[in-house]
């Protein structure tokens, strides 16, 4: 129901897909408590769901009413994705299939391609002039991809994919390991595609007083420890909860929107899968994560960055897999 307070500045319209899925709900209050916009900004939820789903979705509207937040300004619920997207400022593709054990995330491929492409489509027609999305379903950087191709109008630097979960899990596991809170790493950087073929470098960080390039000299457990504990982290937590992760993909979300909206602080930068300007040997066109920094309206990729060998192999297997997901794709057609 639409609050009758008065607000200080316009709302801004956050639509979010597969809003009564379980990222959804971790995600929709803190969205709704400023967690992502800020605490001044007043929001519009848009909750856009498959039909089945629509009465979970009125449920989660009760319990948003409930909390009485007050930079809610309305709760809309929408199985339509032409109504949900209609002016949306911030669009959060979360809805798609999850996968199960056994399954890599471009399995879904087949399963999402068509979601995105509808969707890509439907925003090109209503969404506001200053969209921004941010794909969460899997495999979520080619899904940026067909969105962002099924969108001529809206310019490619408006779609990205999210990374930050990755780049939050490897800055807790290089926390860890140096024995530093994680407020003193910066300059991690998660190249590549959000799966098991992304490289998470730690060349370029500061790791509390010493470097990465340091810690790296381990090169054991560089290769068979932190590498793969962060790019296996998804597999490892649906093997251990049987479902895929869910209340840290909603942080991940967060922090990503907030880092694009407001602007990521100092001179520090965060990865997100964008669409490659032809950059750090990436072919233009692949939405690929970088090293980014924010100025509060768009990603601005780090630029000169050394890439030593052991990086650049890590880095060209990631990018083939996101030019063969392109490839698969095509072959579907419909997308
Ligand atoms: N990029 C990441 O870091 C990351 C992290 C975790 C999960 N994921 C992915 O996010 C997606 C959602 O995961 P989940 O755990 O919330 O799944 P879930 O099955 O719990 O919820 C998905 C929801 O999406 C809805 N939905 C499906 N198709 C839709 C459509 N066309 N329009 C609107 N809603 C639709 C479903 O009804 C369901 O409620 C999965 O693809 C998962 O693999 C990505
Ligand atoms: O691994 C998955 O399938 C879910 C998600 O992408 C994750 O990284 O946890």
């Amino acid at each position: 129901m639409p609050r009758s307070t008065s607000f200080t500045k316009p709302p801004v319209v956050v639509t979010v897909t597969g809003a009564a899925g379980t990222i959804g709900y971790a995600a929709l209050f803190r969205v709704a408590a400023g967690a992502m916009l800020g605490h001044d900004q007043p929001v519009i939820l848009r909750l856009l769901e498959l039909p089945a789903a629509i009465g979970a979705a009125e449920g989660i509207a009760m319990e948003l009413d409930d909390c009485a937040l007050p930079q809610l300004v309305d709760v809309q619920i929408y199985d339509d994705p032409r109504a949900a997207f209609d002016g949306v400022n911030h669009a959060l593709l979360i809805g798609a299939k999850p996968r199960t054990k056994g399954m890599e995330r471009a399995d879904l491929l087949s399963a999402n391609a068509s979601i995105f492409a509808a969707q890509g489509a439907v925003l090109n027609d209503v969404a506001a002039d200053d969209v921004r999305v941010t794909v969460v379903g899997n495999p979520a950087n080619t899904n940026a991809a067909i969105a962002a191709r099924n969108a001529p109008d809206i310019p490619p630097s408006r779609f990205s994919a999210l990374t930050r979960l990755d780049h939050n899990r490897a800055i807790a596991q290089l926390s860890a390991r140096a024995g530093v809170p994680v407020t003193a790493i910066d300059g991690v950087t998660i190249w590549g595609n959000h799966s098991a073929t992304q490289y998470p470098d730690i060349f370029h960080a500061r790791v509390g007083d010493r470097t990465g390039a340091q810690l790296a000299e381990d090169r054991t457990w560089l290769v068979d420890d932190f590498i793969p504990t962060v790019a296996q982290r998804g597999s490892a937590i649906i093997a251990a909860r049987g479902a895929s992760s869910a209340a840290s993909a909603a942080n991940g979300t967060i922090d990503h929107v907030q880092d694009w909206a407001l602007g990521t602080p100092g001179d520090s930068w965060t990865s997100a899968a964008i669409v490659s300007p032809g950059v750090y040997g990436v072919p233009e066109g692949l939405v690929c994560s970088f090293p980014v920094r924010s100025n509060g309206t768009d990603w601005q990729i780090v630029e000169g960055l050394e890439i030593n060998d052991f990086s650049r192999a890590r880095i060209d297997a990631s990018v083939a897999e996101l030019q063969s997901e392109i490839a698969a794709v095509d072959a579907l057609g419909d997308a």
